[in-house]
């Protein structure tokens, strides 16, 4: 006997004891009651007042909650729902992930809905939110709006989050965005040389000397090193490199993930319920961050009011001095710029570590694609061997290998989730009310044939020739926004981060590639893409890697 059934056993033979029990009573009662010719559901019923009567009064309570919760549920789930509230009263057709596929593998209901409705929006109801899906010929429309029109913070907070002001900006963003566009954007170059040997250093704490072939869990192995190289751009010395830091860096996207997962199969109503307990973890790990980070913070407020002899201040090019350089007078608030960095932090990390995770095994596949891109770095770098401490704009290639990576392997399915912070009419469909969930069909832009010829194939040199053409020397690159690929979102809520993300990735695949060997174990395969509940790529966390030193002769 296996231990499945024996745990089962006990509890089956105790339900059929009490349901013969209960037969039995009520067989004894119906020979009593016979004389009074009382019919089955009279008996029925004097049994359940006999019941009811015998039964404590807290067991009577909870019986009576647990009753009026169901029939709650009930009412909203099949009445008030799709009745009253659901998209559906305004004429916007529905449509449900396709039979037999992953319910959150949303790629073949964005197909037909592209066959379907090539020009009406639609709706799809994930986790009890109903998303109405503009159809991408009207990305246009949708990247424009404001965040007074359309919020994409009150999108994570209310669906993401469980209505959790966890992670995102609020009122104060805009110091957030712009220091984070224009001034982080700035610092990646002087930061370059730390940068590069952090990245080195952190892949040799992962990787070990590896003088023969090394396995490695890809995923972990990949956030490790891009927690460390992001930290000591956000954070700086010591904290990047404190390991309780780091830890809780890479833990909190994971159990905002386990926030999401339980709370997405809960119904509407217990949702807020539900989110309460299984955010909390996610909630106190960055009450522990907001402690971590406290006394760098307080430092880097003493460092500000140091004004040298000559009247400039000491050169710190964190993003928690920029933030202190940036925000207006009046609006520093220590818990504000705490909040800023984790949320940078937060929306840095997994983003950074997945779009990496992709490029490693599309590399691992082309081993010549390998051998170009060294050649390309070898001709950037400097006589030290070591990266200019530019932007890494020099590396073209690697740059459009990178974009398309994010091209193929799409991060979401569904881009520019807004919440309507006001009634809206697009020129299709019909006026949509304050409160609406909005997006747009990305993967449709992304595999695009008019956009991007053969859009199935993997042409890492795509975009670096695409650049050749005459006026697009400087478009096309990985970190360039625009409609026609929307890995960084677009319009004015845009991703403030693309350029530290972007020179992140080059400084470690040019360490990845200028010392490593690179290999998957034999037989295996590039990973399926999997998806969160929300449609965004979810990496198969088992996938190994093998590395192995490289020994580069002298010439
Ligand atoms: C490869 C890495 C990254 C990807 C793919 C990515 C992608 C995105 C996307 C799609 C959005 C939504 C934009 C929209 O809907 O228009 C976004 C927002 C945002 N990203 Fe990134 N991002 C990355 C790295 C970063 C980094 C390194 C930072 C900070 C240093 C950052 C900070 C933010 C912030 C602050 C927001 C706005 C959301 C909020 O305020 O909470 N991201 N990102």
């Amino acid at each position: 006997m296996n231990s499945t059934t024996a745990m089962t056993t006990p509890i089956i033979s105790s339900l059929t004891s009490y349901y013969d029990n209960l037969a039995e009573q009520f067989q004894v009662i119906q020979e009593a009651l016979a004389p009074l010719n009382l019919t089955k559901w009279q008996i029925v019923r004097l049994l359940a007042a006999q019941v009811w009567r015998d039964t404590s009064p807290l067991l009577r309570t909870t019986l009576l909650v647990v009753l009026a919760g169901s029939l709650l549920l009930l009412l909203d789930t099949y009445v008030i729902q799709p009745y009253f509230l659901s998209l559906r009263r305004l004429g916007v057709p529905e449509l449900k992930p396709i039979n037999g596929r992953h319910p959150f593998d949303y790629k073949p209901m964005l197909d037909e809905a592209a066959k379907k409705y090539p020009n009406q929006p639609w709706f799809f109801t994930y986790s009890g939110f109903e998303l109405v899906v503009l159809p991408s010929a009207y990305v246009e429309e949708v990247r424009r709006l404001g965040t007074q029109t359309a919020s994409l913070v009150d999108f994570l907070t209310t669906v993401q989050f469980g209505g959790w002001k966890l992670i995102g900006t609020d009122d104060s963003s805009s110091t957030l965005h712009k220091t984070a566009s224009t001034d982080l954007a700035r610092s990646v170059g002087p930061l370059g040389p730390v940068r590069q040997q952090v990245a080195l250093d952190a892949l040799q704490a992962a990787v070990g000397d590896a003088p023969q072939w090394k396995t490695v869990n890809l995923f972990w192995t990949v956030l490790e090193v891009v927690a460390a190289t992001g930290a000591i751009g956000l954070v700086g010395e010591p904290l990047s490199r404190d390991p309780r830091w780091l830890r809780a860096v890479r833990t909190l996207p994971i159990l905002v993930g386990i926030g999401v997962y339980i709370s997405c199969f809960m119904p509407r109503l217990l949702r807020p319920l539900v989110a309460t307990f299984s955010y909390a973890p996610a909630w106190l790990l960055h009450k522990y961050l907001a402690h971590l980070l406290r006394p760098t913070v307080e430092q880097a407020l003493k460092d500000v009011s140091v004004t040298r002899k000559d009247g400039s201040s000491p050169e710190k090019t964190t993003l928690i001095h920029l933030l202190l350089a940036r925000y207006k007078p009046g609006e520093l608030d220590k818990t504000q710029l705490i909040k800023d960095v984790i949320t940078a932090t937060f929306e840095s990390t997994p983003t950074t570590a997945v779009s990496l995770y992709w490029m490693i095994t599309e590399l691992v596949l082309r081993p010549d694609l390998v051998e170009d891109l060294r050649s390309e770095l070898q001709s950037v770098l400097l006589p030290d061997g070591t990266l200019p401490p530019s932007q890494l704009t020099e590396l073209a290639k690697m740059d459009s290998f990178m974009r398309e990576s994010a091209r193929v392997n799409t991060f979401h399915y569904l881009g520019l989730n807004r919440i309507l912070q006001q009634d809206f009419q697009f020129s299709v469909g019909p006026r949509l009310p304050k409160g609406t969930i909005i997006c747009v069909d990305q993967d449709n832009i992304h595999n695009s044939a008019s956009l991007y010829p053969d859009p199935e194939e993997f042409d890492a040199l795509r975009f670096y020739q695409k650049r050749k053409q005459r006026g697009h020397e400087t478009r096309h690159q990985y970190a360039s926004n625009g409609p026609e690929l929307l890995t960084w979102g677009d319009g004015p809520q845009v991703c403030p981060g693309r350029m530290f993300a972007t020179n992140t990735i080059k400084i470690l695949l040019a360490q990845l590639l200028l010392n490593y060997d690179l290999q998957f174990p034999a037989g295996t395969y590039k990973p399926e893409r999997r998806s969160f509940p929300n449609g965004s790529s979810q990496p198969d966390m088992d996938v190994k890697l093998m590395l192995r030193k490289r020994v580069v002769e002298e010439k």
